[in-house]
């Protein structure tokens, strides 16, 4: 067992997907290493896979992909660190010192090995596992979740455990998202189409059971709802292939084509599924798709931030935190 400092009540292990220390190829070669050999994100023979990752991919990609992250990268450094360190630190002003809020990566650094080690020096007996991801995915959440198991199976005395499995319907979750839509739209106005972009995974995950698809589905009609929107004024795709086989339809960049195709003049992108800002965001989003758009004939393209830091998604997040925590307060 570890050695206890002080004693909270109950920790909370804020994890978020991950991403590279330094927009170097280097470093970018060592993240999407981690990443990639995940069984969980790429459901395919070890044996298989191994040439294919070492011999073709990660001599390929992380250049590419660090050209991407320079054009990103903050002062600070990576927005997906940034945000989440901040996510981190108002969700624990908010709750309060009996609880103590540690945030990690599933990926890289700050490490879910150190946030583990950080809560249980702390004394936490109880954690919660806050997977910022609100829709679930084996390839997110359940990652997440071995992750925290690996770390603990060398230990004899293991704290209690809680897993956040998903929150898309939460009514606080919906009801942020469609406040930074309102708000967006009171200083820029109305677009005539609203497209709601989710990271995609092979369509073969979802044959197989992954409730993905059906829950990013639910978000959009949920949040379609709140905003009072008709069929006609929004549209639903998923973002961020990779690979040949078929991922989940439609892919966002078809559906900015076929949306400029009919006429749409003026659209606006919201990522409900992204609980931060990151490469997929500001890159592939903000600035890649926004290329498509208005090459395919659109004039407006403009790109709606996540939830971040705001005050109402640190709200949300700490009602659910605080469902979560019954009984052990
Ligand atoms: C087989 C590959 C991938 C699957 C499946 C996948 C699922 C998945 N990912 C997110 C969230 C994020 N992904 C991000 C980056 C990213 N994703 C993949 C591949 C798969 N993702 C790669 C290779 C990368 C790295 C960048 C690149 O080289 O293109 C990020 C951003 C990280 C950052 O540093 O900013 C997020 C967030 C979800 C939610 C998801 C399935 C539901
Ligand atoms: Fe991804
Ligand atoms: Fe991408």
């Amino acid at each position: 067992m570890t050695e206890t400092t002080q004693d909270c009540k109950a920790g909370i292990l804020l994890i978020n997907l991950g991403t590279p220390d330094s927009p170097t190829p280097r470093d970018v070669k060592r993240y999407l290493r981690e990443f990639l050999w995940d069984p969980r994100v790429v459901e395919m023979p070890r044996l298989l896979w191994w040439p294919i990752l070492n011999g073709v991919i990660l001599n390929i990609r992380p250049r590419r992909s660090a050209r991407a992250y320079a054009r990103i990268w903050q002062d600070e450094g990576s927005p997906l660190l940034v945000h989440t360190l901040a996510q981190a630190e108002a969700l624990q002003f908010q709750l309060g010192d009996e609880i103590k809020v540690v945030p990690a990566m599933r990926y890289g650094n700050p490490s879910i090995r150190t946030g583990m080690a950080e809560l249980q020096a702390a004394g936490c007996q109880r954690i919660l596992v806050f997977p910022l991801y609100p829709q679930y995915s084996a390839t997110t959440t359940a990652s997440a979740f071995d992750a925290v198991a690996n770390e603990l199976k060398h230990q004899r005395v293991i704290p209690e455990l809680r897993l956040l499995n998903q929150y898309y319907s939460d009514p606080g979750y919906i009801q942020a998202l469609a406040k930074s839509i309102r708000d967006y739209q009171a200083e820029h106005g109305q677009p005539d189409t609203l497209l709601l972009s989710y990271h995609g995974l092979p369509q073969r995950y979802a044959d197989a059971g992954d409730p993905y698809p059906v829950q990013c589905r639910e978000t959009s009609h949920a949040l379609a709802a709140a905003l009072e929107l008709q069929e006609k004024d929004w549209v639903h795709s998923y973002q961020s292939r990779m690979g040949r086989e078929p991922w989940l339809a439609p892919a966002t960049s078809d559906s900015l084509r076929e949306l400029a195709s009919r006429g749409c003049k003026h659209v606006q992108v919201a990522c409900p599924g992204f609980s931060a800002d990151c490469l997929e965001t500001l890159e592939e989003i903000a600035m890649e798709n926004r290329e498509v758009f208005l090459q395919a004939g659109g004039e407006t393209y403009e790109y709606i931030p996540c939830l971040n830091a705001s005050e109402a998604h640190i709200q949300a997040l700490a009602t659910l935190a605080r469902r979560y925590l019954g009984g052990w307060l």
